[in-house]
């Protein structure tokens, strides 16, 4: 193990902490070991007991015996205060990061909007307008795209130079985010010349649109059918066409929240003949399903996102992807909509329901009782979780792992409390869980952003404004 001095840098200030004691888990090892953080950086790593590690002195020293030492959660999709449905995901930069906080997570990457007819400056704008001073924990941002245009192309070169390098497009949502093929085709081209990733959101809008209006016309306007008319032959159909232009354009390609097992299987006979393809689920799709949607007296709404849940059926396969690597990162997609006044837009008609679910505080611990359930391995955790989404959007090492030089965003994490998972207890801006009355065994005690303690033995030390921007450079994922 190495004892390698830390660089300057970090957050000047925060002096010297020491872990003691615990199991440090990285997606590339578990060791027992001590952490010497300085200076907002990790310093050094040595063995418990070891003459390096009894030497060190520390203003604060953690006890972690008996816990895990885990990199802090790098959350690759949220939106926070996204406008949806002419109302606004109910967390804002405040109050969506200090969830994150209490849930293990210290990175976002989160997606700044272009307005239909406005430029992508604008929309960036905004969004570090919302964000700066009110972050608990450090935050990024991807690009959406829903304007492709001769400009807006011009644009995006310009916006990767500042660290946004990534760019959602949407086959979804006609008249709202939607691209169509040749403006897909022209963005993948952009990107594949300027290292930009491009995030698909994969289903046919255009298809969807007219099954909506039929089901409608015929009555059917609670909840579930948001589920029945999103079909899962729409999902893989946009994702194998996704695929093929990306083929096409010579361009990476990265498919968020995959909910079905037909999506998967496209991406993963993408992969099968090497092409750079990539997925990402959500817990949602992981630990929910139709059953949720179907719910009675309207609380169906509460399950309402896209892609939608499916049928429990699907989850094997969305297991099986993330243990082959077919599927690369567990993202939330956080995007909260509180029941009363918000998701009661949609009463009479599921189409205005908001789409989205709360989901930013629970990732790492649902993902590590999927680790107890025995889906996934701690390692793969820890992969799927904090390594992978930190090199697929270009912000490895920094962040996603525990090494000499690297941001001391920690979480000690106590593997055997247990936890049941309520809106009465947790800390987002919205009046429901997803997931009420769950209990789940694991759960985090003490989060460190670049040494700062934000969440201390389960109390909340952070405060508005220590998360900074960080720009990113492009996917690391593809060297
Ligand atoms: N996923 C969802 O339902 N809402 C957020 C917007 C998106 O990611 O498509
Ligand atoms: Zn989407
Ligand atoms: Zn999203």
């Amino acid at each position: 193990m190495t004892t390698t001095p830390a660089s300057a840098g970090g957050t000047p200030g925060t002096g010297r902490l020491l872990v003691r004691g615990g199991l440090v888990i990285t997606a590339a090892e578990e060791t027992p070991a001590d952490v010497l953080v300085e200076d907002g950086r990790i310093a050094a790593l040595a063995a418990h007991g070891s003459s390096a590690a009894e030497a060190w002195t520390a203003e604060r020293v953690i006890d972690a015996t008996g816990r895990y030492v885990i990199p802090g959660g790098v959350d690759a999709h949220t939106h926070m205060e996204l406008p949806f449905g002419g109302t606004f995901a109910s967390d804002d930069f405040e109050t969506g990061t200090r969830a994150a906080a209490w849930g293990g997570t210290t990175t976002i990457v989160d997606f700044a909007v272009q307005s239909r007819g406005g430029a992508l400056r604008e929309g960036l704008d905004a969004w570090h307008a919302k964000a700066e001073g009110r972050c608990a924990i450090d935050y990024a941002f991807h690009m959406i795209l829903s304007d492709v245009n001769e400009s807006s192309l011009k644009e995006m070169d310009l916006l990767v130079d500042e660290g946004i390098t990534s760019f959602k497009l949407f086959m979804a949502y006609p008249g709202v985010f939607y691209s169509d093929d040749g403006q897909i085709l022209r963005a993948m081209q952009r990107g594949a010349a300027s290292g930009g990733l491009i995030m698909m959101h994969a289903e046919n809008g255009i298809a969807i649109d007219v099954l909506v209006e039929q089901a409608l016309a015929r009555g059917e306007t609670d909840p579930r059918h948001h589920g029945e008319v999103r079909k899962v032959l729409l999902e893989a159909e946009a994702t194998h066409r996704a695929i093929q232009l990306s083929r096409v354009a010579g361009a990476p390609l990265y498919v968020v929240h995959v909910s079905a097992e037909e999506a998967v299987a496209e991406i993963a006979a993408a992969r099968d003949k090497g092409l750079p393809v990539f997925g990402e689920t959500c817990p949602q799709y992981l630990f929910l399903s139709t059953d949720n949607l179907a719910e009675p007296d309207f609380e169906g709404a509460k399950y309402v996102c896209s892609t939608p849940l499916r049928p429990r059926e699907h989850q094997a396969a969305l297991w099986r992807g993330l243990r082959g690597n077919d599927l690369q990162v567990v993202s939330t997609d956080h995007c909260p909509f509180c029941f009363s006044g918000q998701k009661e837009l949609g009463r009479g008609d599921f189409s205005r329901i908001p789409n989205g679910l709360p989901g930013v505080e629970h990732r790492m611990d649902l993902l590590h009782q999927a680790v107890l359930d025995g889906h996934i391995s701690r390692r793969r955790w820890i992969e799927i979780a904090c390594a992978t989404p930190a090199r697929m959007f270009g912000l490895y090492p920094r962040k996603g792992t525990i090494a000499p030089g690297a941001d001391a965003d920690l979480v000690i994490y106590d593997p055997a409390a247990e936890q049941t998972l309520s809106a009465a207890t947790h800390h987002m801006n919205v009046d429901y869980s997803a997931y009420e009355g769950r209990t789940l065994t694991g759960r985090v005690e003490t989060v460190l952003s670049r040494g700062r303690v934000v969440l201390d033995g389960r109390e909340y030390t952070g405060s508005p404004g220590h998360g900074r921007f960080v720009p990113r450079s492009t996917c690391q994922y593809l060297d």
